[in-house]
C-alpha cells in the first residue's frame, strides 16, 4: 500500500516516517498528476495559508477536490483539517482556498498563537480500545484550529474543553438552539465523515502511530461504507509547550 502526502509545506516528512514505522510507503505530493499514483491522501499540518498559496500555484485545488468528491480517504491534521472543512474563521485577510467536503466550520486558530501551543491527553475510546493499547492520546496542539460546528454526517471523535476566557467569547458562541445559553464549554478536535479524518492535533510528532493505523484501516475499509456512531469525550489541559516547531 502507498499513502499520498501533500509535500508543499509543514510536517509532511513526519507523517512519511510515521507510515514507514508501519511498512506503508508515503509518496510526497506536489502536482495534480501525482495524485493519479495514489488512493489515499494524507494533508499535513503547517501553515494553511501558505500551504493554500503554493496549492494555488502548482494548480493543485481542482485535482484535490476531486479526489474528496470520489471518496478516496483523506486525512487533514492540523492545517490539512482547515484545508477539508467547508468554512474557516480567523482566516488572514482576503481568506484563502480551501479544498472543503468536510461538513464542518473550523476556527483556523482557536487556540491562540505559538506560545499557547500545548499538549493534552486525549481519550478516544472508538481508536484506543480497537488498538488494544493505552486508553489515551497524546495530541499535540500547535497554534492549533478548533472545529465549531459540525454537520449531520460528521462523527465527532474527540474534544476538549475551552478554558473560561474563550468559553463566554460570543464570536466563537454556538448557534442559538432552544435551551442553549450560547456559550461554548467544550470545542471539537477529532472528526470523522465517511472517507475523510481530520484532526486538529499531530498525531506525526509524537512516536504513537495509532491514528496512522486507524487511517490505514480507512484505507483498507474503502467501499464498505465504514461508519461509527458519535460519541463525544473530553480531555485534560496539560502543561504548555514553548518547544515545538513554528507553524504560524
Ligand atoms: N499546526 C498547524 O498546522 C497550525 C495551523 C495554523 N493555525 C493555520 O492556520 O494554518
Amino acid at each position: 500500500m502507498a499513502v499520498g502526502v501533500l509535500a508543499l509545506q509543514g510536517s509532511f516528512n513526519e507523517h512519511v516516517a510515521a507510515l514507514r514505522r508501519l511498512g506503508v510507503k508515503g509518496v510526497e505530493i506536489r502536482k495534480p498528476e501525482q495524485l493519479q499514483s495514489v488512493t489515499s491522501l494524507i494533508i499535513p499540518g503547517g501553515e494553511s495559508t501558505t500551504m493554500a498559496k503554493l496549492a494555488e500555484y502548482h494548480n493543485l485545488f481542482p485535482a484535490l477536490r476531486e479526489f474528496v468528491k470520489m471518496g478516496k480517504p483523506v486525512w487533514g491534521t492540523c492545517a490539512g483539517l482547515i484545508f477539508l472543512a467547508n468554512k474557516a474563521t480567523g482566516q488572514k485577510s482576503g481568506g484563502q482556498e480551501l479544498i472543503g467536503g468536510l461538513d464542518c466550520t473550523v476556527h483556523r486558530n482557536f487556540f491562540g498563537s505559538q506560545i499557547q501551543s500545548f499538549e493534552a491527553e486525549l481519550p478516544v475510546p472508538q481508536i484506543a480500545d480497537k488498538e488494544g493499547g493505552p486508553p489515551t492520546f497524546r495530541a499535540v496542539f500547535i497554534r492549533a484550529p478548533a472545529i465549531l460546528e459540525v454537520g449531520p454526517e460528521v462523527v465527532v471523535l474527540a474534544d476538549i474543553p475551552v478554558s473560561s476566557n474563550k468559553a463566554d467569547d460570543p464570536n466563537l458562541a454556538l448557534e442559538s438552539t432552544e435551551g442553549s445559553t450560547g456559550s461554548r464549554e467544550k470545542v471539537i478536535v477529532a472528526v470523522k465523515q465517511g472517507n475523510l479524518l481530520a484532526t486538529a492535533f499531530h498525531p506525526e510528532l509524537t512516536a504513537d502511530t495509532r491514528w496512522h493505523s486507524y487511517f490505514l484501516k480507512m484505507v483498507d475499509e474503502v467501499g464498505e461504507g465504514a461508519s461509527s456512531s458519535i460519541c463525544a469525550v473530553g480531555g485534560e489541559f496539560q502543561k504548555s509547550r514553548t518547544d515545538l516547531p513554528v507553524y504560524q
